[in-house]
């Protein structure tokens, strides 16, 4: 499979990660204008640095756009010129619409929205996906390469807003969680790194227990509550400072903002 990422900065850059973690692509071309600092990448035989995004489009089959919204208009009718009837057009814009894409390269492309988030060079992505009509005859094709980074799900386009900001915008709300944890942990006793491990790990085997069992955060929380013990004591203490009221508030703030900057 031969993939293109157009536009290779921190997202386009975990994108690439992850498609060499998971041998997902024959031959992966990372454009950016200046490529200097995608060097790194230059030491896997099958990846190609170049600034020239039309060259990546000619020679690949797959193209992944991973631009900041305000760029891809431009990007696009760049290159449509050079589109033929094998390419996949995958954008991970945030807040740029199929329509206005379609608007430019013309409906009867394969047009996809992917929204990943970094962990995805990491092989341990949720990414939501989307597809214009044709598109819809790609979606296996898509969700095939994004299964191989972490989970995929299909949505209507309607949802990629609230995707962003649950799964894209999610790592950094997660990240915090486990900061605040580690904070707390290094009060209690523990040197830095020893309370980032405890932290990220716990995390993990909570994220875990709920992915292998499908079971419900309370039901799960219930196991660990003793009568009068200490984690009900500590859980309640977190509401009555309005851990899950401020979580809730944050995720509508974001989806607010996201709606108010969304190219439409
Ligand atoms: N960061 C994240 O977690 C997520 C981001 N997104 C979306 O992904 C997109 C990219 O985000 P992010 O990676 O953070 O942004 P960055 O600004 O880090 O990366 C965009 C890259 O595009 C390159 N670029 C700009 N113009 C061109 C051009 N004409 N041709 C080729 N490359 C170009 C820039 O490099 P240069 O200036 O050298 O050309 C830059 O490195 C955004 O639309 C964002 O909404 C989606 C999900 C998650
Ligand atoms: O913060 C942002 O606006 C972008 C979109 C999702 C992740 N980063």
């Amino acid at each position: 499979m031969k993939i293109a990422i157009i536009g290779t900065g921190n997202l386009g850059k975990s994108i690439a990660k992850g498609i060499l973690h998971s041998n997902g692509a024959t031959t992966l071309y990372l454009t950016k204008r200046d490529t200097s600092e995608l060097a790194p990448f230059e030491k896997y035989g099958n990846v190609k640095l170049t600034s020239d995004n039309i060259q990546a489009v000619q020679e690949s089959d797959i193209i992944i756009f991973a631009v900041q919204p305000g760029h891809l208009a431009k990007i696009l009718e760049d290159i449509k010129g050079s589109l033929t009837e094998k390419h996949v057009l995958i954008s991970t814009a945030a807040g740029f619409p199929i329509q206005n894409m379609e608007a430019i390269v013309g409906a009867h492309n394969y047009i996809l929205r992917a929204m990943p988030n970094t962990a995805i060079s990491v092989g341990k992505s949720m990414t939501c996906i989307c597809a214009n009509a044709p598109g819809q005859k790609r979606m296996d094709l898509a969700q095939a390469i994004f299964d191989r980074m972490g989970h995929t799900m299909a949505i209507s386009e309607e949802l990629m807003q609230a995707a962003t900001v649950i799964c894209a915008s999610g790592i950094a709300f997660w990240m915090r969680l486990v900061r605040a944890t580690t904070q707390g942990a290094i009060q209690l006793g523990f040197d830095a790194k020893e309370a980032q491990e405890l932290a990220v790990h716990t995390c993990n085997g909570a994220a875990g227990l709920l992915i292998d069992s499908h079971s419900h955060p309370e039901a799960e929380i219930d196991k660990v509550t003793t009568p009068r013990g200490c984690t009900i004591e500590g859980l309640n203490e977190m509401e009555h400072q309005g851990l899950s009221s401020s979580l809730i508030r944050g995720i509508v703030a974001s989806f607010e903002k996201i709606n108010q900057i969304k190219q439409m």
